[in-house]
């Protein structure tokens, strides 16, 4: 597991430009998109780049961690419709390029068995965004997910409500209290799977994330089982990390070749 301590802006670029290599190296790479605020510098890097430079989602597929059931087709808070807003409507991704697991399916688990078909159909995840939750959920992965589970229903957490309310206008009731996640295993199935977080909100998370042990009530420590993971992380999400200077030097001395 590799650790960046440093400002949004630098992590943002360094996640862009994970991307853009494998983007660049393979047109018709299959991303993992994930929503919350913590994505929205590396979406914004991105556009930016297909602007100015060139860099073209064309050809690329992705798909998205998870969903909220039952919230209608144009709510804005549907995360289909707010990974259009910061993501596929900014740049040249294909129409029916990104996919997601339908909140509003009839059969639910249905959805969710065919969706990770899809994902296996597509060959895999090359990289994966992640964010991470106060209570260290990935997706919407709650405290007690299987480390072996896939795509499937979840009900929220209070916690992950209240976090999230902001996004509804302050309205706790108003954030749906279930919705559909990729699981814990089939978030480890991806090559490579980029994390970012920001704000002392997320220290105690991200300390469990990197150094606690391996646990169900810290969803996200199972990334440290996975051979390739980059922990994207601001001074303030990174402030109760004990190895905080070793994670330091470790970066500043990697040969500037090397990339995450
Ligand atoms: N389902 C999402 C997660 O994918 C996200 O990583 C997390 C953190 O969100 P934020 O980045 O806004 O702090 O919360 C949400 O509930």
């Amino acid at each position: 597991m590799e650790v960046v301590i440093a400002g949004v802006p630098e992590l943002a670029r360094l996640a862009a430009d994970a991307i853009e290599r494998l983007l660049r190296a393979r047109p018709d790479a299959v991303l993992g998109l994930a929503t919350g605020s913590s994505p929205l510098a590396v979406y914004d890097e991105l556009v930016r780049r297909h602007e100015q430079e060139g860099l073209s989602f064309a050809q690329a597929r992705a798909f998205m961690l998870d969903e909220y059931v039952g919230l209608p087709v144009d709510h804005p808070e549907r995360y289909r419709n707010v990974i259009e807003t910061e993501l596929a409507g900014r740049v040249d991704l294909a129409p029916g390029s990104v996919r997601g697991p339908d909140g509003l399916a009839a059969d639910l688990p249905a959805a969710c068995a065919a969706y990770e078909q899809a994902i296996v159909d597509a060959g895999g995840v090359d990289l994966q965004l992640l964010g991470i939750g106060t209570d260290g959920h990935v997706a919407f992965n709650e405290p007690g997910s299987s480390f072996a589970s896939r795509t499937r229903i979840k009900t929220l957490t209070h916690q992950t409500r209240v976090d999230n309310a902001r996004f509804f206008g302050g309205d706790v009731d108003a954030v749906p209290q279930h919705c559909l996640t990729q699981g814990l295993g089939t978030i480890m199935a991806a090559r490579h799977l980029v994390l970012l977080a920001s704000g002392r909100g997320k220290a105690e998370a991200v300390h469990q994330l990197v150094e606690g042990p391996v646990s169900a009530l810290w969803p996200a420590t199972i990334l440290q089982h996975h051979p390739h993971v980059t922990v994207l992380v601001d001074e303030a999400a990174a402030s109760r990390l004990q190895l905080a200077g070793y994670y330091r030097e470790t970066f500043d001395a990697k040969p500037r070749w090397q990339t995450i």
